[in-house]
């Protein structure tokens, strides 16, 4: 249980953040799909720690070896495992902590679940997991190429930052040019500097990453609790420090009209299309062929350097401070985990559709 995601396509991930390793088996991988690992590898590089000074400064590297389900760089429709191995742990920076709870972080309700915790940067509960996400996400994404189904995110908030415009106003290719992955880059030089900022002052500060599906065909969905936006939700709010998950017009969408908010239909040659976007390309929970669009809101991650009050595992009143290495912001690393969920949702989606009609 909960180890799982997807029903045809469909990840198990295994391993800790300071153990041996971790990685993922991927079922329901069609066969015949070329697997390429240096795409995989790309990919992984995004979401790798130490990768810029406004992220947790652990070295990995994120090297991956593929164990299975694959042959002559094609899957063979067996289960793919893939494995990444922890190179860099430093687990005595956990040391002063290891019988007591950090604040927001998972320590205190794992003790209480389990009555056994591996305290060791944060054992299963750290987002170290979303690697073995990444890789399999990344092979999700190979199979969605064959639809010309493209999955992009970026960061649109850090803190009260806002980027302040749509994506259809940006070059959502100028992402990968900085390193918090705002395509705006004047936007991108105060997010930086606001997040730096916050590092010297030894506290931590969330974020909004927003992502865009475009090429998605109408029909992807299932009536009526399986509903594409619901699965993409799970699959957000799945994902390590996520507080939010709002599609199409979200939360601001509950100020307008029926009549400001309906999306008109007119024909587009053989394709039925729509003037406006507030349904975010799905309506009752099945794609209706517009761009699907969504923003996931982080919250300010829980080890700060500060000396915070909490309680001991057997109920002392102590005084914890986080050590060791942190990302002050989660965002500029999460944009190829969004991605990852993401394709994941939409692989599944289109193998379970297939079944649907003659
Ligand atoms: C990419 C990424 C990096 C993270 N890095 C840290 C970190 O360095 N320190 C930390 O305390 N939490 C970090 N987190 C968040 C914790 O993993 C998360 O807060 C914890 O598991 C508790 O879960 P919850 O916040 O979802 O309740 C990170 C999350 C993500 C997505
Ligand atoms: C190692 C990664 O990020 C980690 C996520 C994390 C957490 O609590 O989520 C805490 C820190 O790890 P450590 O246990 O070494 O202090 C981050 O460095 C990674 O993403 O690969």
């Amino acid at each position: 249980m909960g180890n799982s995601f997807g029903r045809i396509f469909r990840i198990s991930t295994f391993g800790e953040s300071h153990g041996l390793g971790l990685g993922v088996i991927i079922e329901g991988c069609p066969a015949g799909l070329p697997i390429d690992e240096d795409f995989i590898r790309e990919e992984m590089q995004r979401r790798k720690p130490g990768q810029s000074k406004i992220t947790t400064q652990r070295k990995e590297e994120d090297e991956f070896q593929i164990l299975s389900g694959v042959f002559e760089g094609k899957s063979t429709g067996t289960p793919i495992g893939l494995v990444i191995m922890n190179t860099d742990q430093k687990s005595k920076d956990y040391s002063h902590i290891a019988d007591k709870f950090r604040p927001s972080h998972a320590d205190f309700t794992y003790f209480e679940k389990y009555g056994i915790r591996d305290y060791r940067g944060g054992g299963r509960s750290s987002a170290r997991e979303t690697a073995a996400r990444v890789a399999a996400g990344a092979i999700a994404k190979l199979f969605l190429t064959h639809y010309g189904i493209t999955v992009q995110a970026f960061v649109s908030q850090v803190g009260d930052l806002k980027l302040g415009k749509s994506y259809q106003e940006l070059d959502l290719a100028k992402t990968e040019d900085n390193i918090v992955r705002c395509p705006d880059p004047e936007t991108a030089d105060r997010m930086i500097e606001l997040i730096d900022q916050v590092r010297k002052d030894r506290d931590t500060i969330g974020g909004i990453v927003s992502c865009v599906v475009k090429g998605t065909p109408v029909g992807l969905g299932e009536p009526v609790f399986d509903r594409l936006h619901a699965d993409m939700g799970k699959a957000m709010l799945s994902i390590n420090a996520v507080k939010g998950f709002e599609y199409g017009s979200g939360f601001e969408g509950v100020k307008m009209r029926g009549s400001q908010h309906n999306d008109a239909f007119y024909q587009e040659g053989n394709r039925v299309r729509t003037r406006t976007n507030h349904s975010g390309g799905i309506q009752g929970g099945i794609s209706n062929g517009e761009d699907i669009y969504f923003n996931v809101a982080f919250k300010p991650v829980a080890t700060i350097m500060q000396d915070q009050e909490s309680v001991s595992e057997s109920g002392e009143s102590v005084v914890v401070s986080g050590k060791g290495r942190h990302d002050p912001c989660v965002v500029p690393r999460a944009v190829p985990i969004v991605e990852a969920m993401a394709a994941l949702v939409l692989a599944d989606h289109l193998l379970i559709s297939r079944t649907n009609k003659l």
